[in-house]
Parts: C-alpha cells; structure tokens; sequence
C-alpha cells in the first residue's frame, strides 16, 4: 500500500494560500503567545456577535473570515480554507516551548524513554480485531494504513506511540487517521474500547505541530485554541485531556481541560497560560464563550467524541451555540470529526450540518456492541434484585474474582437509587461507592479514584459513567436498571470488554422493560450471544415491539443515512458481512447454553447441563463452571487463561 503521507494529498486540497492548512504564516515576530498577552495593557477581548465584526468577527478587517490582512478567507495570507498541510515538522518552538518545564504524563511507569517501553502492548489482543466489516462512504475516501509509520504523525507523536506501548493502529485508526490527516471531515462508528480516542487526537496534534507560526490575534485579551474537543461529562473530559496529554508529550502542544463543577477563575488563570487543544464539556465552554474569555476563531478542528449524545436533545442547543452562533470558522474551513460507538438515523442527519462533504466510516456494525462482551439477561422482579445482585457478587467473591483486578459497575436509573444501593452493598460487606449528578465533583473524582484503584471495587452509577470511560479491569457490568435506549445500553457495557478484552455484562430484565425486549434481543443476536428463548417470546409480542429502538433500516445496525437517502439499494457494498466478525468466537459463541434463564420453565442457571454459574450449579465444566468462567477457547474466563477475574 502506498504511504500516506501529508505530502501526498492533491494540489486540489490545499489551502489557496499554499501555506499549509491554510493559516497565515507571518514572520515570528509577530506571535504573541497568550501568556505575553494577557499582560500587555489592551482592551478585554470581546466575543464576536453579529454586531460586532470589528474585531475578531466574520467580516472584520483585520482578524475576521474575509478580512483581507490575516483573517479567515484572507486572500494572500488567510485561513483560506483546509487541505492536507504541507511543510516541514515543528515542535512548536516559537511561541510557547514548555517542554523543558513539562511533567512527564506518563507518570512512574513511565517511561518517559521510549526505549524502555518497546515491548509491545500486551493488553491489546489484536486477533479481536481481524476480519472486522469496515464500511467507508463518501468522495475519495484516502486508503487505510496498517502501520502507524505510514502515516507522517511527526517524530515526537511517534515517540509518545511507541511510551504508550501502542504497536499497531486498531481498525478505526487505520481508517480515521488517513481520512483526518488528509483534511478530510468524518463521522466515524466505531465499537467501544476500539481506540476512538486515539483516532482523533492522534490528527489533530499533528496537525498543530505542523504548523510553525499559526499566529493568533494580538492587542487583545482572550485564549485562541486550534482545535476543540468536546465531551458530554466531566470525567469523559478529564480523561481525554489526560490521553492528549500523553500524546503530545514533549511536542510543544499544549492541551488544556475545563468542565464544570470545578472553579472557573482556576481554569482561566490555566488557559491563558496559552491552550493549543481544548477539552471542554458544553456548559462550561458556553460560559467561558460567555465571559469573553474563550475566542473560537482560530479553531481548525473540532471533534466531538460520543457525538450522537452530543447531538441528542439534552444537548445540541448548547452545541449549536457553540459550533454556529460564536465565532468558530464555518465548516468547511474548520475540520470537524465526530466520533461514536452508535450513530442513528436522525443525530446522523442533524450532525451533517456541522460537517463539510464528509466521510462516514463504520467499523463493525454501527451500533452494535463487541463480542468481545459475554452478555447475559435474566428475568428479576425488582422486589428480588438486590439479592440477585448479592448472589452474583458472592459468586464471584467465591471464585476468587473480585478487588483491583475484577471491578464490578452497576448501573441503575436514578440517583436515589444509586445512593441507596451502595449504602446496602456497604452495609452487607461489599466496598461500594457512587458516582451520579448530585453528588459534587469532587465526590465524583473520588468515587472514581476509589473505584478504579480497587479500593471499592463495586461502582453504582447512573448514565454519568455509561460513555467513553476506559478504566482497566471492569470485569463486569450489571445493568440492575435497564435503560430505555439500546444505545446507553452498548455504551453502558462497553465499560467491559475493552481494548480486545474479555468482559461480562449482566442485565436485570422484567415487565418494566417490554419495550428493551426487542432491541435488546436483536442486538444479542447481532453479537453471537445466546438469547433466552423467554427474551424472544418477548420480543415477538407485537406490543412489546416497539421499544425505543433508533436503529434505521428494516435491518439492525444502520449505516451512512445519506445512502439510505439516495439510493434504495442499488449501489455500495453490504458492510454487515455477517457471522464471523468481531470477536471470532469459536463454537457457537459464548456459552452456547442449553436451557433458559430465570423463570423460564425448565431452565434457570441450576439447570445447566454441565455447568452452571456458581454458586447455583456448581457442577462446573461448560459454562460458568468454579475456576473461571467458561471454557471458550482463547477468550473465555477458564481455568489457566488469563481471566478478567484474576
Ligand atoms: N493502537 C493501540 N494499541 C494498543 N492499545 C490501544 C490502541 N489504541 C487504543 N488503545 C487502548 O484501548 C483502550 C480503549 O481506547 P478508547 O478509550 O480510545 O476507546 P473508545 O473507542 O473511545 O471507547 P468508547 O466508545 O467507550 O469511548 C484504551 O485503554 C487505549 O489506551
């Protein structure tokens, strides 16, 4: 395969201007970085409106889209539009090189030499990954690369891959990084744990570092990221930033957080000490805008992770104010990627106006959870929950599987509910702790802390935590409550199952939850699981059908809304491959088990041929035998293979 390397994107793509992604590129002199400039005595820098184009707005003569001197649209040295950049490496040394002063982000393990960390990431298991249907739609869509070498990132990005032990790229990075570094906007669909994060930061900073003199407005206050990432919760945010922050080590770029719940006036006193990429949660980007603390006008990239909730009522106004009503370039100038584990039909057709003759790329079905994931669902009055809860955490406290190494995350539907069952689980000898809206953020970078050390290895957790955490050994999510939408529902399992990881996932099903009984079903089938016949009766009860299932098409999983808009089936390829996929499970898939769960009559876990799940058959063997759970070749939780419950 042909590299893809920045220089070869197509004279077409380039900025007009020839110089690089098309920002100005004056002399150095002229750059003030913003530490500098917050001292100089000029006027409080003012959010553009409509009625103010003067300065820094669309039209202004100096800073503004169309300005003719530097502004966006500039002719001679404008932000003239986007295309592959073009010119030689940077590690930012103008303006703001901090890499002397640096902390080292990768801690004690460290490994701030890459040379002591070339072994290869054991944790990933690439096999997980083969043969995975990968769907691209859109107008020249730049091929996949297979290495990370292929794709000119920079030395110092390449160096900050090789600290993070990531060897090879995932499917979604091999797909994503080409698209994005060709200046391309994406909407990209890729499973949970598949390595999102990376795929979009990885572009995005160098992209920065390829620009040697991006020079931002000077004479008046405020802070000018190049590239903004948003994420819909507050720890999501922590965590990104704490991942672009590893990889752009010792690049000069700077990456600067702020959400809500914390003070404000401590994150400003942060980004005017100069921010190249912001990581923001909505609400707390909108005040900074607000407080004219923020411009967005030299912004090139903007990347939304968990992108449909981003579009989803809660909060797409607070989006759209900042995406359109500010002063972020327009699409098409800016870069915009979008990423998710799930994408439906109407988000995917609200998100296209924030993107620019876009590529939709889907890896494994959209939508659809890994089968990396044992998934189970069992019928549980709520009266009886609680002591179901406690029988499988006996289980597996019995066999072994519990503190640091096999973390448990319930999840329930409020917050009450969420306190309430962790003071019970406390109460009755399980560690737990909780992490839900009304507790104060800092409560909740305890309970997190808490929980992912191991200290309370049992986290009750509203949908707060269903998107985007990676924490390391969850080695079972229980959905005690089950949500009303399939989507939260992959999102809410994919804390497990990560990174090529085995996991396990444990739905409480009942009455209350008819209208799940479809989509869920659907969705077992989709990932190999064994669906309980007494799920299927439910989910062929026409009334029972409806569900608030968002999935387009007559067929599970969705794909680019734009080819269901235009063309009825003729054209492209069926990316949904069938069979096989994900996870390649041999034999039938996870504990191809014989009998039914729960109330069905004549099954139940007690009734399992050979097995059983502790402590309800302890005849061990086929399923959830003692000593591990299963005897699924390479990937089960058996006796001798690595197990998530170590
Ligand atoms: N190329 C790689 N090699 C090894 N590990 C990787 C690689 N890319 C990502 N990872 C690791 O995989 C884990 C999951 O990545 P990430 O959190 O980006 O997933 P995601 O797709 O964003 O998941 P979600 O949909 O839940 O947000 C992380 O621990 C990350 O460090």
């Amino acid at each position: 395969m042909s590299s893809n390397s920045w220089a070869d994107v197509s004279e077409s793509e380039r900025a007009p201007s020839g110089g690089g992604w098309g920002y100005s590129r004056p002399s150095r002199t002229n750059y003030v970085p913003p530490h500098l400039r917050s001292r100089t005595p000029s006027s409080e820098f003012v959010a553009p409106s409509p009625g103010n184009n003067d300065r820094g707005g669309y039209g202004g003569a100096n800073s503004g889209y169309g300005g003719r001197g530097q502004g966006y649209g500039g002719r001679g040295s404008g932000y003239g539009g986007r295309g592959g950049p073009v010119g030689g490496w940077n590690a930012r040394s103008g303006g703001w090189d901090r890499r002397d002063t640096e902390t080292n982000p990768f801690g004690n393990d460290g490994n701030a030499d890459p040379a002591v960390n070339e072994q290869e990431n054991t944790v990933i298991n690439f096999e997980a990954y083969e043969d995975i249907p990968i769907e691209t739609s859109g107008d020249n869509v730049p091929p996949p690369v297979n290495t990370f070498a292929e794709i000119d990132l920079g030395e110092a990005l390449n160096l900050n891959i090789q600290r993070c032990k990531y060897v090879k790229p995932t499917p979604v990075q091999r797909n994503a990084i080409p698209i994005l570094a060709a200046g391309r906007d994406l909407m990209a669909c890729a499973q949970t744990g598949s390595g999102k994060t990376a795929a979009f930061c990885f572009p995005i900073i160098s992209g920065i570092m390829k620009d040697q003199h991006i020079e931002r407005p000077h004479g008046v206050r405020g802070v000018y990221p190049l590239a903004v990432i948003l994420s819909p919760t507050r720890e999501l945010a922590c965590q990104i930033h704490d991942e672009a922050r590893k990889f752009s080590y010792q690049t000069g770029v700077k990456v600067v957080v702020a959400y809500g719940g914390t003070p404000v006036n401590q994150q400003i006193r942060e980004l005017e000490r100069g921010v190249d990429i912001l990581v923001a949660t909505p609400g707390r980007l909108n005040d900074l805008l607000e407080r004219g603390r923020v411009s967005l006008q030299m912004v090139r990239f903007l990347a939304l992770d968990e992108a449909d909730r981003m579009l989803d009522m809660g909060f797409e106004p607070q989006i759209r104010k900042i995406v359109q009503q500010m002063d972020m370039p327009p699409p098409g100038v800016r870069q915009t990627m979008l990423f998710s584990a799930t994408f439906p039909r109407e988000i995917q057709r609200l998100a296209s106006d924030f993107l620019s003759n876009y590529i939709f790329l889907a890896v494994g079905r959209v939508g659809s959870s890994t089968d990396l994931i044992v998934q189970r669902v069992e019928f549980v009055h709520d009266s009886d929950k609680r002591s179901h809860l406690m029988d499988l955490l006996h289980a597996q406290r019995e066999n072994g599987n519990q503190g640091k190494q096999a973390l448990t995350l319930v999840f329930v539907e409020t917050k009450k509910g969420a306190d309430s069952l962790e003071n019970w689980l406390c109460i009755n000898g399980f560690p737990a702790t909780t992490i839900h809206g009304d507790r104060s953020q800092q409560e909740r970078e305890v309970a997190l802390r808490s929980f992912k050390t191991g200290r309370t290895p049992i986290l009750v957790a509203t949908d707060v935590a269903a998107r985007g955490l990676d924490i390391p050994h969850v080695a079972h999510v229980v959905n005690f409550d089950l949500p009303n939408d399939i989507d939260d529902y992959v999102h809410r399992i994919g804390r497990t199952g990560r990174a090529g990881n085995s996991g396990l996932a444990t739905a409480f099903f009942n009455d209350n939850n008819t209208t799940m009984a479809k989509p869920l079903a659907e969705l077992m089938q989709e990932a190999n699981q064994e669906v309980p016949d007494w799920l299927t009766r439910y989910a062929s009860r026409a009334s029972f059908g409806g569900g608030k299932n968002r999935r387009s098409g007559g067929r599970f999983g969705g794909r680019d809304f734009r080819r269901e808009s235009f063309s009825r089936g003729g054209g492209g390829a069926d990316y949904y491959g069938g069979g096989g996929g994900y996870g390649g499970v041999p034999g039938g898939g996870y504990g191809a088990m014989p009998g039914g769960y729960g109330p069905v009559p004549g099954g139940g876990y007690g009734n399992v041929p050979g097995g059983g799940y502790a402590p309800y058959g302890r005849g061990g063997g086929a399923y959830y035998g003692p000593g591990g759970y299963g005897t699924v070749p390479n990937q089960g939780y058996g006796p001798g293979v690595a197990s998530a419950w170590d």
